[in-house]
């Protein structure tokens, strides 16, 4: 079974406005509220590729409740913890260029915070934990890494999608999949990174530091993979892009979903790439049918 954790959900309030003047009065030429936060749209795309799987993390408020009905009404599974804090609102504001405006999240309490740890207790060995997205400042910065430390006792693999230290930290504990974009990796190494091969320079010291599987997500131009048993490069298809909130939530999704039930690696890899494209070639995040139709368009070639 796969779970994903979202210790800061969000609901996406999308806003477009055809032109934003900062200091005035603006109106929205069109506005959308969707379920958020990186683990909940991990769920989202797994439901949508039929893989089984639970979403679970901390909820509340009335912004709990929406994420909450949302995902009962579409099938996606959950079992979250509530909390007694709203669930934040995060801004994602379109005027030609994207400009995200994220909260910080509702306060946690210890006792919230150990329902979660005692959830994760009950993983079976061979489950798979994805946790993804931001720590709410009040569960402290290493929280991931007591909710590796539970995985591990329980014998369950884990993916992290966080960047810093507490992507550093996760490494030597071998996460499944770890899927910086090249901005990220460069980040994470403090250096600029402006071809191909310096990506893979760095990627591969992720692999190194104890990673299964390193992807490098890069947007428009695609993605690299790279493993023990070499380097792949996919490229994206050509299409238009509606919203890319969420790509590579989408992303991890077709890898992770693809890699545990088929356990081919390359093919993981396609529907990764394609769920992707599919997410920025939509409003909401791709659905199964658009995923299927871009698999093939997707070109794998060895490095
Ligand atoms: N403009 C685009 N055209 C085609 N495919 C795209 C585009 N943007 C994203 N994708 C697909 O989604 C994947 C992940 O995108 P990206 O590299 O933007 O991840 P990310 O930075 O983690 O995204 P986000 O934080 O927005 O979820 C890409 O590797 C690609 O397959
Ligand atoms: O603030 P975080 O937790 O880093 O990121 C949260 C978020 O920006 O990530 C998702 C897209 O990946 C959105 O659904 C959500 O609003």
């Amino acid at each position: 079974m796969i779970y994903t954790v979202t210790l800061n959900p969000s609901i996406d309030y999308i806003v477009e406005v055809e032109d934003m003047k900062l200091g005035s009065l603006n109106r929205m030429s069109r506005d959308l509220k969707l379920p958020g936060g990186k683990g909940i749209n991990v769920s989202r795309v797994l439901n949508q590729l039929k893989v089984d799987n639970t979403a679970t993390g901390f909820l509340g408020g009335f912004t709990g409740r929406f994420i909450e009905d949302w995902l009962r009404e579409e099938g996606t599974s959950s079992d979250f913890v509530p909390v007694s804090g709203d669930t934040r609102i995060n801004i994602k504001l379109k005027s030609g260029e994207e400009t995200e405006i994220n909260g910080t999240g509702p306060e946690i309490t210890a006792a919230e915070a150990e329902a979660l740890m005692n959830k994760l207790r009950n993983l079976q060995a061979g489950d798979i934990v994805i946790m993804s997205g931001s720590i709410p400042p009040s569960l402290g910065g290493d929280f991931y890494n007591r909710l590796i430390a539970v995985c591990k006792q329980q014998g369950a693999q884990f993916v992290i999608d966080t960047t810093g230290q507490a992507l550093q930290q996760a490494l030597e504990h071998s996460p499944l999949l770890v899927k910086p974009n090249h901005h990220e990796l460069a980040e994470l190494f403090g250096v600029t990174i402006s071809t191909r091969e310096e990506i893979i320079i760095y990627g591969r010291k992720l692999l190194e530091a104890g990673a299964q599987h390193v992807l490098v997500s890069m947007a428009g131009e695609g993605a690299l993979l790279i493993t023990e048993q070499g380097v792949y490069a996919a490229s994206a298809p050509a299409g238009q892009v509606r919203n890319s909130v969420g790509a590579g939530d989408s992303m991890i999704a077709g890898f992770v979903g693809t890699l545990s039930c088929e356990g081919d690696v390359l093919e993981a890899f396609r529907t990764g790439v394609a769920s992707g494209s599919a997410t920025a070639f939509s409003d909401d995040l791709a659905d199964g049918g658009f995923i299927s139709r871009l698999r093939p368009q997707i070109q794998i070639t060895q490095l």
